[in-house]
């Protein structure tokens, strides 16, 4: 019961009995019952009216408290007859901004984005779309738009609504989400046992794309920032995970767009500008799984030269082969001839690149002391204080599995990288007990169908020597096992005959010292420590000594050791350097720019409800959908401006920054990290 100030509350019947105990005054009028023995004694009595209480229109009393919680507008109107209460005129909470509505009417803002307020109704305008959503909160923002927590007014079920901007582009690269989400969800991963969001509706409300999905917590990312940014246990039960956002799905055979994948997580072959293939979701993995359990990103770039320069300094030069095929390659690498004069590439110094793009790059920034991942996850805090010997030896055990698992997944060359079919089998993954470095089945490698290789691989690839990758990440230090390296895996599919040479198959249960080629039977282990116990201490302090700035003398990470071979060059077709050579296999399968791709979405069966391709017509019919590049990665022009080149984009987006909107863009998707987490939180780890 509420207490009101200065009020008294008289009490009635069965009530007041029961709170006899309460004080009184004499103003209260307080019934109780009277025992009566006989039926004469009971005497009639008309209640008089309550004091403070004004009379129900409908019969009966209103309380205080009623007239001043839901009686209130009339409560106002009896002290002021000229008052009349709109529910329209209630002050909203507005969840998007900016909230000034210029576009749609007023609807939307500057950025298309709708103007979302707590407790508006989201809804179809489409007759016979019976679900309506009440807004209740903000989820997050994401480049396509805003995703909002809704209640569905019919079946009381709480979702997230992703509410997409009122532009053509966008709406029409959200339609594939939509298409892929409802290929997985109704065909491949009908039990819903896959971990991939469910969606649940979708509609148009006031010229904006709706998705309705399933609710889900917090992101990885939030996760992370929520454990200031320590990171996650490998004994941890893992909670259940979902993957969200297909916006930027597409299908393998249709790999439209060359710059994608945020910055931090992007895979080598797409930083050249090689035909890619899912390979690049294996390289994106393994980063993040690195990231959960170090709490900060692998290779946090802070330009794309940064992200090559840093995946480099760790995992060592990417194959020759890579480095003439990727039309981008030129940009960061550069063609040396060394002393004995063969021609070998090297990383642009940084002062060389800067100079050449007109930008102001910057040394990286380190956050762990050692350099190699092993040793970085070795060295890595345990995630408690205290904790018992077996509890250390157990995690420490995980530690060398887990390493061994990310080398398959962060291996520089895609055709060699694991597939999701041969990942999925590792130790670390399965539980099993770790015996040695895992040989994945090749019988599992997924066939590249889009640009990537599958046989032939490269023609110059027999005369490439491995050895100028110095470091890559299976040959750095590995615990009792410091002589590792890839070369320990079968041949797979389309790499580069002389290293499959190196390659063999060892049988079950042993592992292949690759130094060597004599096949062990002692699986490494953990043994000792070699790893920082100190639990409040999770960031390491940079290294003593940071290493120098790139400079055009640079002999440090990049440098062949052992002879190489001069790649073909007439038959590479100089993706690189000969342009006037006939177009090759690769050249032919990276000529994407400004090719015709056949819609995904126009399809049958799509899966799009047909009201939607008939919205998506009815917005553009003359724009075949899919022709632009993704808005995660290209900000959309305003509808009706022309569109250019990919390639240029991109060196503009490297070089001056251009418009807003692809600043916007930038800090949206790529330093959104950045921004949000690492910056803010420097005194951490500087
Ligand atoms: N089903 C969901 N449940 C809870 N939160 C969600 C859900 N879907 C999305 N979110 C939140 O909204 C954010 C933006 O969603 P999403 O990444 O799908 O949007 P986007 O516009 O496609 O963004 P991006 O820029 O990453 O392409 C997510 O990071 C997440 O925090």
């Amino acid at each position: 019961m509420m207490h009101i100030p200065g009020t008294q509350l008289p009490r009635t019947g069965a009530a007041a009995a029961s709170a006899s105990s309460y004080p009184t005054s004499k103003s209260e009028i307080v019934h109780s019952f009277v025992r009566t023995a006989q039926p004469k004694d009971i005497v009639g009595h008309t209640n008089t009216q309550p004091a403070y209480r004004r009379a129900h229109p409908e019969g009966g009393f209103i309380s205080p408290v009623q007239a001043l919680t839901c009686y209130l507008p009339a409560t106002y109107r009896i002290c002021n007859p000229n008052f009349k209460y709109e529910s329209s005129r209630n002050p909203r909470r507005v969840l998007t901004k900016p909230s000034k509505g210029v576009k749609n009417d007023g609807y939307d803002n500057e950025d298309s984005d709708y103007i979302l307020y707590v407790n508006d109704i989201l809804g179809s305008e489409e007759a016979g779309h019976k679900n309506r959503y009440l807004i209740l909160d903000v989820l997050g923002q994401g480049t396509f738009g805003q995703v909002v927590k809704c209640q569905n007014l019919r079946t009381q079920e709480v979702v997230a609504v992703k509410v997409v901007k009122n532009r053509t582009a966008y709406f029409n690269q959200s339609m594939m989400e939509v298409s892929v989400l409802d290929l997985l969800n109704s065909k491949l991963d009908k039990n819903d046992e896959h971990h991939i969001l469910r969606l649940k509706d979708t509609f148009i409300h006031r010229q904006h794309l709706c998705l309705v999905f399933e609710l889900l917590s917090v992101n990885l990312y939030e996760l992370i920032k929520q454990n200031q940014f320590r990171g996650l246990s490998t004994t941890l039960e893992s909670p259940i995970i979902k993957v969200i956002d297909f916006g930027s799905a597409c299908d393998e055979r249709q790999t439209v767009y060359t710059y994608i994948q945020s910055r931090f997580y992007r895979s080598p072959e797409v930083l050249l500008l090689l035909p890619y293939s899912s390979a690049i979701d294996m390289w994106s993995l393994g980063c993040i799984v690195v990231e959960l359990f170090l709490g900060l990103p692998l290779f946090p770039g802070s330009s794309e030269y940064n992200q090559v320069a840093r995946i480099v300094e760790m995992l060592g030069l990417p194959p020759t082969w890579m480095l003439e095929m990727g039309k981008q390659s030129g940009e960061f690498f550069e063609k040396v001839t060394d002393e004995f004069g063969r021609k070998t590439y090297r990383l642009k110094s940084m002062e060389t690149y800067s100079r050449e793009h007109g930008t102001k790059e910057q040394p990286s920034k380190r956050y762990f002391q050692a350099t190699t991942l092993p040793d970085i996850i070795n060295q890595y805090a345990m995630p408690r204080k205290n904790m018992k010997p077996a509890e250390i030896e157990r995690e420490m055990n995980n530690r060398v599995a887990f390493i061994d698992f990310v080398r398959g997944l962060l291996n520089i060359n895609p055709l060699e990288r694991w597939s999701p079919q041969q990942a999925k089998l590792h130790p670390f993954i399965t539980q099993q007990k770790f015996t040695g470095p895992f040989v994945p089945p090749m019988n599992l490698k997924s066939s590249p169908s889009s640009g990537l290789p599958k046989s032939p691989h490269p023609p110059m690839a027999s005369n490439v020597n491995q050895t100028n990758n110095p470091q890559p990440i299976s040959s750095q230090h590995m615990i009792n096992n410091p002589d590792q390296t890839l070369k320990n895996k079968p041949n797979p599919g389309g790499i580069p005959q002389q290293l499959a040479a190196n390659y063999q198959t060892p049988p079950a249960g042993a592992y292949v010292n690759p130094a060597t080629h004599a096949t062990q039977t002692q699986p490494p282990t953990y043994s000792g420590p070699n790893y920082n116990t100190n639990g409040s201490q999770q960031f390491q302090q940079p290294a003593v000594n940071p290493p120098p700035p790139y400079s055009t003398n640079h002999t440090g990470y990049n440098v062949p050791q052992a002879s190489q071979h001069q790649p073909n060059q007439q038959a590479l077709g100089g993706g690189y350097h000969t342009q006037q050579q006939p177009p090759s296999l690769y050249q032919t399968a990276t000529t994407r720019a400004g090719r015709q791709r056949a819609s995904t979405i126009g399809q049958n069966d799509s899966g799009i409800p047909p009201q939607l391709s008939r919205h998506a017509m009815l917005l553009d019919p003359n724009q075949p959908i899919r022709l632009q590049p993704s808005p995660a990665y290209y900000p959309p022009p305003s509808d009706g401006e022309a569109t250019s080149g990919g390639k240029s984009r991109r060196r503009s987006q490297a070089g001056q920054g251009g418009q807003r909107s692809q600043r916007d863009f930038i800090r949206t998707l790529e330093d959104r990290t950045l921004e949000d987490g690492l910056f803010n939180n420097q005194a951490q780890w500087q």
